[in-house]
């Protein structure tokens, strides 16, 4: 029997329960819905902003894209019958957006890009995003008109307001459970058009944000915002952020709850666009490390996948547990810092983050590990990150047959990139780092949000026949699109030992017969 998973949502929201089952047994494919079926329509977008923008691609069957079939095609080939996938929120599960302000300040833009062009579509009713987000891109175009804040213009490079990010936080606990969700404050970073705070149009900087608290701060009826931030940032090209940062009004520490433990995240640090698929993929990977791992997470981000780990309750039973968190955006360290603050006292665990480029000398990172967690960006793995993985059976041979052991070379270590990670650490939990050992990974887990990118690493990674995959689910991560969430679990393949020819007692055989 299948188990089924309702979803609703709240008032702005079309009023739709869809249900769905999710595939176990029998297989995917005879599951998936003819695109007309009542039930497809039943979970669809229904968004006015559909075709317009480019968030959404795909308007029905937002529980199950098509990308689903393939996947558990591909799986099934791969050796993984049972592959999963778990639908999640279908509407509003938007809860992180960066969105472009273009327009005039009386009719301001604030939205997305139609697809291929520089023109930004205003997305008041997105049914992706969070209700509150959409509350507080209303409240902002409001401000922007009353203090007659400029919009930027790209062409010109003029303007005051070139970007916002909105980031929804969940997590109050003076809420009960069910409360919070719908609840969720919005963190307000606005992306600024000049260099610092005193630049010559700062005073409207200050105007808006003080009208965003005084509309949606504590003190109103409908608490809203959560904080105002400013970034700043005056360069041409695209990127979104500059490097300076000002916290503004309200709370500075921005916490969500995810994977078991309190995550603090700054408005500079990657963050999961969806929370709640996002918890629901922690407690899954929970499953797959063993208590008394020693873990390496790559790409770590502010490390929230380590330390959900590391606070796993296999971990506090075993006692022997060590997280290595590798990411190459020095930001997050920030935000890991404040996150290990809430960490239980009594986690007997050995914890460091490290800013580093996980392609730069790969193996100095999952040597000494049992399970190795990456989570790529959509383009997938380095390459060199990827051949040590698919190196793993003959270094490990290599280590076996040499007498020197690694952890004596490690002591003489003058590669300066190794060395500026090693002091660029921070280190949590009561447990020094544990001796290094030459032990290498048994365990490799692959999250990945890039299907096309996935399919290639995985493919080169099991023709390598370093490994074999165990286990795989999807994740709703991105409703709307044809893009899902891949947890694949992959384990050490192994190698038979091909029989040695008894050539000895063969030519002994061959003596006594001649004999
Ligand atoms: C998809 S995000 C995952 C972040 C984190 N695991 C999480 O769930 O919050 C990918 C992360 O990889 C980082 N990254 C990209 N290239 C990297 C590299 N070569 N070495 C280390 N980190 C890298 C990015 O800065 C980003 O934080």
């Amino acid at each position: 029997m299948h188990s089924s998973t309702l979803f609703s949502f709240g008032a702005r929201y079309p009023n739709i329960t869809c249900r769905v089952s999710p595939p176990v047994s029998p297989p995917v494919a005879s599951l998936s819905l003819p695109s007309s079926s009542p039930d497809s329509l039943a979970c669809s977008l229904q968004c006015p902003h559909f075709q317009s923008c480019s968030g959404c691609t795909h308007e029905l069957n937002l529980q199950r894209p098509a990308v689903v079939d393939e996947a558990s095609g591909f799986f099934k080939r791969y050796g993984v019958e049972d592959f999963t996938f778990d639908s999640c929120r279908l509407w509003g599960w938007r809860c992180r957006a960066k969105l472009a302000v273009r327009g005039t300040s009386d009719n301001a833009l604030i939205g997305l890009y139609q697809e291929g062009t520089h023109s930004v579509v205003d997305i008041p009713e997105c049914k992706a995003h969070h209700p509150n987000i959409n509350a507080a891109i209303e409240l902002l175009r409001e401000g922007i008109k009353v203090f007659d804040v400029v919009p930027f213009d790209e062409d010109q490079g003029t303007g005051d307001l070139r970007y916002v990010q909105m980031a929804v936080t969940t997590h109050s606990t003076s809420l009960r459970a069910p409360e919070r969700y719908k609840n969720g404050k919005v963190q307000v970073s606005l992306v600024w058009n000049s260099r610092n705070e005193k630049s010559h149009n700062a005073d409207k900087l200050q105007a808006l944000s003080s009208f965003l608290w005084r509309k949606g701060g504590p003190n109103c009826k409908f608490h809203l915002i959560h904080s105002v931030w400013a970034n700043f940032q005056t360069s041409t090209n695209n990127i979104i952020f500059g490097n300076r940062w000002r916290h503004l009004l309200g709370e500075r520490d921005f916490w969500e709850h995810v994977g078991g433990i309190d995550i603090s995240l700054d408005p500079s640090s990657f963050g999961q666009a969806n929370t709640r698929a996002f918890d629901s993929l922690l407690w899954k990977l929970h499953k797959y490390v063993p208590g008394g791992s020693s873990v390496a997470d790559l790409y770590a981000g502010a490390g929230v996948i380590g330390l959900s780990l590391a606070t796993s309750r296999k971990c506090r039973q075993e006692h022997i547990f060590s997280v290595k968190c590798i990411e190459v955006n020095k930001e997050a360290r920030l935000s890991f810092e404040k996150t290990i603050q809430r960490l239980p006292n009594s986690l007997n665990c050995s914890i460091t983050w490290h800013h580093a480029d996980a392609s730069v000398n790969p193996l100095s990172w999952i040597i000494g590990t049992d399970v190795v967690v990456v989570d790529p960006p959509r383009r997938g793995l380095d390459a060199s990150l990827r051949q040590i993985l698919e190196s793993v059976p003959s270094i490990e041979k290599r280590m076996k047959s040499s007498s020197q052991s690694t952890r004596s070379n490690a002591k003489e270590e003058k590669r300066p990139w190794i060395l500026r990670a090693r002091e660029l650490s921070v280190q949590a939990g009561n447990k020094l780092t544990p001796e290094e050992n030459n032990t290498l990974p048994q365990r490799l887990i692959y999250i990945s949000c890039g299907w096309e990118s996935f399919k290639e690493d995985c493919k080169s990674l099991l023709s390598s026949r370093a490994w074999e995959l165990e286990k795989a689910h999807g994740f709703n991560f991105f409703p709307g699109t044809d893009s899902i969430e891949v947890l694949a679990v992959f384990k050490r393949r192994v190698v038979m030992k091909k029989k040695k020819k008894s050539g000895v007692k063969k030519v002994g055989l061959k003596k006594v017969r001649a004999k």
